[in-house]
């Protein structure tokens, strides 16, 4: 057997009936449970003290763990903050007859040292094959600790078409636990893998009364978003559990749940304390690795309408994080809608360590118009404040220039430079789209500046579709390069709305040239 370091520890469980649901499939709350008991044993182990959970990262479950199977948890400081530090959580299922081992899914928690605020948690020193572990952690400690206002900044920009479906009032579940010893620590508090337990509990029963009912199939765990853990609860406190769907995309739903805390004084005066809200993603499994599609779900109150806006943006966010933490292991295939904040829909495409962009805009004006507009790459600096400037070097044809385009700085590193080749065709028959295809160039008359970084663009460009009279679809594609992701990472990583207020811009762009030069 290895050594186990002193910031790992490692967690084995065969999966009982006792674990398990009517299914005989490992409940994801009694994962979770044991999950949060390996991560906080390793955040103690190297702190030297107790310890409590801040937080647990998005999960993506990848497999289902059945009665009979065995599970190991493997959990590690990755990184010690000040009084925090970060836990990386691997868990694997295996088959005891044949050994094969395949993955369930990796987390991410925070714990702090406690009595939290005074205890500073000491430094880890880390072996050079744990230094990108390492450096992950400080920037998935920002996404995390930027979460709640990206979600708010979100928030504010968007909106709902959406009026039919089922009313999502009617998913509405309620529950109550009694916090006794066996489910709190030596300190008192409810283990925060318990109180997730019971949150998924919950959270199922809301899940179910949208599958089972309207659609006949028992829902599964897919996902959980960011869990904080907001403030303690100890024994003797009375959780109340309140969840309900909040909206239902096409394969999967979200369930939203809420947690309120009451000791005995604020059970008599009916002031709560909220303790811990969260979202858990439940799909159907079909055959075949289908998955099936929900029926659609609306809302009669302000406060639903709050909760099915929140999902689209928290899929948004959850989708962006999912991504970058995909591009850390390796691992790909997604295929992501982001946005779609009035004219303009952004979406991402994974495969193979390879990410496209495209950016979709609906623009009044005339395809032929806008695409004229935007086949001149010297006219952009006007639309797009990621240009800087952009000189013609070369006219090859009428079809084919060659541009010398200058960009602004990104992270206070050096600003970049790209030479490019644009490439315009007309359509060749009704209904085809305008093209504009851009492709990076080496040209002798424009060799790299020192003060810049020469930069490549693979594969990018504009379609333009003819959608109507006056009203075309301009599609921006971009296959992201190291070059252009300092470009493009805030808005992959939900904490910057650039592209779509690049894209807004290009809008008025558009619309604005054909007003000034119709009047
Ligand atoms: C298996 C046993 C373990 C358990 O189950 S423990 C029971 C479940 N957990 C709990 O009851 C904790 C309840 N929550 C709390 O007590 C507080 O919210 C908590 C976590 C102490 C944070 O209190 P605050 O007043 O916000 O403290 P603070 O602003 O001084 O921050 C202290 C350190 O915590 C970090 N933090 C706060 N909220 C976070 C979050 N959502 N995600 C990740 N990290 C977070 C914060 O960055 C700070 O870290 P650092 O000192 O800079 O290293």
């Amino acid at each position: 057997w290895p050594e186990l370091s002193l910031v790992e520890v490692q967690m084995c469980q065969s999966v009982l009936p006792c674990h398990a649901n009517h299914q005989e499939e490992l409940g994801a709350g009694q994962l979770l449970k044991w999950m949060d008991t390996t991560a906080c044993l390793a955040a103690e182990r190297h702190a030297g003290m107790a310890c409590v959970t801040a937080s647990m990262d998005d999960i993506q479950f990848e497999e289902t763990v059945r009665v009979g199977q065995v599970i190991n948890i493997k959990a590690r400081v990755n990184r010690a903050f000040n009084t925090s530090m970060e836990v990386g959580i691997y868990v694997t299922v295996q088959e005891v007859l044949s050994g094969v081992t395949k993955r369930v899914c990796v987390a991410f928690s925070t714990f702090v040292a406690k009595p939290t605020g005074t205890h500073k948690v000491r430094k880890r020193l880390c072996q050079d094959e744990e230094m990108l572990e390492y450096s992950l952690a400080s920037e998935r400690r920002r996404l995390r600790l930027y979460n709640e206002e990206a979600f708010k900044n979100l928030m504010k920009d968007y909106y709902n078409l959406q009026d039919k479906g089922y009313v999502s009032t009617l998913t509405r579940v309620e529950s109550i636990e009694l916090v006794l010893p066996p489910h709190a620590n030596h300190h008192g508090n409810t283990f925060g893998g318990q109180i997730m337990a019971w949150m998924e509990n919950v959270a199922t029963v809301a899940a179910s009364i949208s599958t089972c009912r309207l659609c006949g199939y028992y829902p599964s765990l897919g996902a959980v978003d960011m869990f904080r853990f907001r403030g303690p609860s100890s024994v003797g406190d009375r959780l109340v559990f309140k969840a309900m769907v909040n909206n239902a995309f096409q394969t999967s739903v979200e369930v939203g749940v809420r947690v309120e805390a009451y000791n005995c004084e604020e059970w008599n005066e009916g002031t709560p304390r909220h303790i811990n809200s969260a979202s858990m993603i439940y799909y159907i499994p079909g055959c075949g690795g289908e998955k099936k599609t929900f029926p659609d779900v609306t809302y009669t109150t302000l406060d639903g309408e709050r909760r099915f806006i929140g999902a689209v943006v928290r899929k948004r966010i959850r989708m962006a994080r999912y991504f970058l933490y995909k591009t850390f292991s390796k691992k790909s295939v997604k295929h992501a809608e982001f946005t779609c904040v009035l004219q303009v829909g952004v979406y991402v495409h994974e495969e193979a360590d390879k990410l496209s962009l495209k950016v979709e805009m609906k623009v009044k004006t005339t395809a032929f118009y806008a695409f004229s507009l935007l086949a001149d790459l010297q006219l952009r600096p006007q639309w797009d404040k990621n240009y800087l400037s952009c000189e013609e070097v070369e006219k090859a044809d009428e079809e084919e220039t060659i541009y010398h385009i200058k960009c602004t700085t990104v992270n206070g590193s050096k600003s970049r430079d790209f030479v490019v080749l644009l490439s315009k065709r007309q359509p060749c028959k009704d209904g085809d789209p305008y093209v504009i295809a851009l492709r990076s160039v080496t040209v002798a008359t424009v060799p790299p500046e020192e003060n810049s970084i020469r930069s490549e663009v693979k594969c990018a460009g504009f379609l333009v579709h003819e959608i109507g009279y006056s009203t075309c679809k301009v599609s921006y594609y971009n296959q992201v390069t190291s070059g252009v992701l300092p470009y493009v990472e805030g808005n992959i990583a939900g904490w910057s709305k650039s592209m779509e207020e690049t894209a807004m811009s290009c809008i008025l762009f558009l619309e604005q040239d054909l007003l000034t030069t119709q009047f």
